[in-house]
């Protein structure tokens, strides 16, 4: 038997990874074999190395379909599910790499700053205790353990309310609701579901950005898009069920299937089992379904098992996967070389702040497969030596919705007028749009619609409880999230942020209350951003603090909460947001500080979500009254903890001039003689295109808030049009006029909406841009 292994070994040059030993191993079925075979391996130590040897010229190698690539019949899958030893099925050691290199400027970081003026504080607070006490003064401090490290702890404290009745049945919930009711005072209209928002209210009432088209279609829309998209049941009519029900039954070759083991992934995901076959047939796809669900390895499987069968003799770019951010990049590049591990496919990551010089370099040998943010794509097709799109054959979109909104779409039309029309074309996203005018633009060949779940839904696995913020409580948003993290949010918690600014402050006050986070946003350097994710991924920080730049796509395993600071700017947003838990089957729970102003993408939430998923939290104003004194004490300590970091940048700053002025005297020849790299938009136009996704949002909160103006006290009112403007439906209410001469006295009201009187003698709604 031991001589059969050998042989099969030795003959087939077959793979056998370490981890995939251990696992085999793990099945009885197999496990007599593979022991043998260890044995073998433990006792002879040159035979293991040699056996390595091959197998790293096994993944070399240019052919990967030969004869030798036999199937070993000792080689099995994963059989639980998810393989659960794997922690993360990425990590971020290609974008480490790519990093540049790092400029040794001595300054203190904002984490030592705060430790630094936690750790005075706390001197301060002793000091102040022991002279108390040398005064005669007898008040007995008592301190818990928590104090210790705990220059701002507060205590005991009430507990605050919660109304999540989790496990409490139908019935019980009733009675108990019954009974809070009669209790209730004049604040029993905190209630939910005495706001007036139930699933049937106010239809017309949402936000138009906000619908769902594909639900509110007219039978035009209707027709057009029948046109517009392939037919999926003609496509997939000989398509045998039955085969999509595991990887293995899918016709795939034996490297990916090592390679999707490798991840411990055995069955398809819904859409892996509706896009992979799809896409193996060439066919243009949109594919839409819920966060979480394993999009990525959807459009992962058929590009890799397409590029085993590309021709060798020369190396080309052949497909083009582009995602909106960085990070989102890396981490779609860091699956894609998991995946691709037993290929001989090559890979190149491209994103902004990393070294352009690494990924020119790489860029010349032509690989397989370019991973991309827009911006730093341009600027190699632009001033890369050598390198195109024109032999491009397939090209990804991810979240492709958000990069056709304006923000990026200057951007996405450049790069697909390079790459050739014959390619095949790929979208996906969980708020995919469906709508033709918007996916025009990308030429697309006769589309397959492939929306799995419901659309625009949120995971059933999500539990969204919402805490309703009264226009007098706003300046209870701080406490809110302190005593949310302080008290219940322990551990492996996002939290969304409005702003830059907001999200950096909140990391100040989170350090100084003992809370350990960092912070994710675009005002930090590509190594920091890297440094903040790696931190929470692997819990040496507890709360991520981050802007809507991590809301898309990011995969941590592990995140329990995500919490909402604000409501986002639309249900989209919200959507992608709390999609960062609930992830792949699993629970998760997310929890959004709700505004007056947010009622409307409130109602979107609870019209797109299952009774069960909703609670409704509140919280104790005696814990807010005591959590405020305390916070109330670090104001000014935050004050001074920016203006050192301010002061250290300052410092950072010079150094880092000096340092390039002494380059450039060093350098100078080189620099001189080095080609003038092209921009495709200059840096005003760059931000003039950013801008205006930041118009935008700021367009609709002054549209929400003049609704809110024109509504009654109770929001139950329609908007109130005035008489002239009977004719103006809500589709055309609004006419958009650039920012031109005629319009230029109103620069300030930039994203207003502003009534001009117009000939017939009415007033017509401009919307200043
Ligand atoms: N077939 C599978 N079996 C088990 N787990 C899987 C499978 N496919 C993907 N996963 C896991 O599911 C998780 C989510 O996958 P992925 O990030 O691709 O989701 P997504 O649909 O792109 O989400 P989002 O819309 O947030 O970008 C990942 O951790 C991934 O490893």
């Amino acid at each position: 038997m031991d001589d059969f292994v050998l042989t099969i070994e030795d003959d087939t040059e077959v793979i056998i990874p370490e981890e995939e030993s251990s696992d085999v191993n793990d099945n009885p079925q197999t496990s007599s074999s593979n022991n043998k075979k260890l044995n073998k391996k433990g006792d002879n130590k040159k035979e293991k190395k040699t056996k390595k040897e091959k197998d790293k010229k096994e993944i070399n190698k240019k052919d990967v379909n030969t004869e030798n690539d036999i199937i070993n019949p000792d080689f099995t899958f994963f059989i639980d599910g998810i393989n659960n030893s794997i922690e993360h099925p990425w990590d971020f050691s290609a974008a480490r790499a790519g990093l540049k290199p790092k400029i040794l400027v001595t300054s203190r970081t904002i984490d030592e700053i705060i430790e630094k003026k936690r750790l005075d504080t706390k001197k301060e607070k002793n000091a102040k205790a022991n002279g108390n006490n040398k005064n005669g003064n007898k008040k007995v401090i008592t301190k818990s353990k928590h104090d210790e490290d705990d220059p701002f702890a507060f205590g005991g404290g009430v507990d605050y309310v919660i109304d999540d009745e989790e496990g409490i049945s139908d019935s019980e919930q009733e009675e108990e609701n019954n009974e809070h009711k009669e209790k209730q005072d004049a604040n029993s209209e905190d209630d939910m579901n005495d706001e007036g928002i139930d699933e049937d209210d106010d239809e017309d009432d949402v936000d138009e950005d906000d619908t769902v088209s594909s639900e509110t279609d007219d039978e035009y829309e209707r027709e057009r898009k029948k046109a517009y998209f392939a037919d999926k049941s003609e496509i997939i009519q000989n398509q045998d069920l039955a085969s999509t029900e595991s990887f293995q039954t899918m016709n795939l070759s034996r490297p990916i299937l090592k390679g999707l083991s490798h991840l411990g992934f055995i069955q398809p995901t819904p859409i892996q089992k509706q896009a992979i076959p799809i896409a193996l047939m060439g066919k243009d796809i949109c594919g839409g379904a819920i966060t979480g669900s394993g999009k990525t390895i959807a459009f992962l499987v058929p590009i890799i098992e397409r590029l085993l069968y590309r021709p060798r003799q020369t190396a080309e770019v052949r497909v083009l996967i582009l995602a909106p951010t960085r990070e989102l990049a890396i981490q779609c590049h860091s699956v894609a070389s998991k995946l691709a591990a037993f290929t001989d496919i090559t890979l190149c990551l491209c994103v902004g702040g990393l070294s352009l010089k690494k990924q020119e370099t790489e860029l010349r040998v032509r690989p397989d497969i370019v991973i991309a943010t827009p911006g730093r794509l341009i600027d190699h097709v632009r001033n890369s030596v050598s390198f195109s799109l024109e032999n491009i054959e397939i090209l990804i979109i991810d979240e492709a919705d958000r990069m056709l909104e304006d923000g990026f779409a200057d951007e996405l039309n450049e790069i697909v007028k390079h790459c050739p029309k014959s390619r095949q074309t790929m979208l996906f996203s969980a708020t995919m749009t469906d709508n033709i005018d918007e996916l025009i633009r990308l030429s697309l060949n006769r589309p397959v619609k492939l929306m799995v779940d419901h659309i625009k839904a949120t995971n059933a696995k999500l539990i969204q409880e919402f805490i309703r913020i009264r226009e007098h409580q706003e300046k209870n948003r701080e406490l809110i999230l302190l005593i949310l993290c302080k008290k219940y949010f322990k551990h492996k918690v996002i939290i969304f942020f409005r702003s830059k600014m907001i999200a950096h402050e909140m990391k100040i006050i989170f350090g100084l209350f003992g809370l350990k986070a960092s912070e994710l946003h675009g005002n930090l350097s590509q190594e920091q951003r890297l440094e903040a994710l790696e931190a929470f991924r692997d819990g040496k920080v507890d709360y991520l603090l981050a802007t809507d730049l991590a809301s898309r796509g990011l995969d941590i395993k592990g995140i329990e909460t995500v919490i909402n600071y604000n409501m986002p700017q639309s249900y989209d947003h919200y959507i992608h947001r709390v999609g960062r838990t609930a992830r792949a089957g699993r629970n998760g729970r997310s929890v959004t500080l709700t505004g007056e102003e947010d009622r409307k993408l409130l109602k979107m939430v609870l019209k797109h979500s299952q009774k069960e998923q909703i609670k409704r939290r509140n919280i104790d104003t005696e814990l807010i009254k005591e959590y405020a004194e305390n916070l109330a004490g670090i104001k000014d300590k935050v004050k001074e903890v920016l203006k050192e970091e301010k002061e250290e940048k300052l410092i950072k700053q010079t150094e880092m001039e000096l340092l390039k002025g002494q380059n450039l005297i060093k350098y100078k020849e080189e620099i001189v003689n080095r080609p003038a790299r092209t921009w495709f938009q200059t840096e005003k136009e760059k931000k003039s295109s950013k801008n205006l996704s930041v118009e935008e949002y700021n367009e609709k909160f002054d549209v929400k808030k003049r609704r809110r103006d024109e509504d009654d006290e109770g929001g139950k009112k329609k908007i109130k049009r005035d008489k002239y403007a009977a004719d103006v439906t809500k589709k055309n209410a609004f006419t958009v006029v650039p920012k031109k001469k005629g319009v230029e006295k109103e620069k300030s009201k930039v994203g207003n909406v502003i009534k001009k009187k117009v000939k017939s003698g009415g007033y017509k709604s401009i919307l200043i841009m």
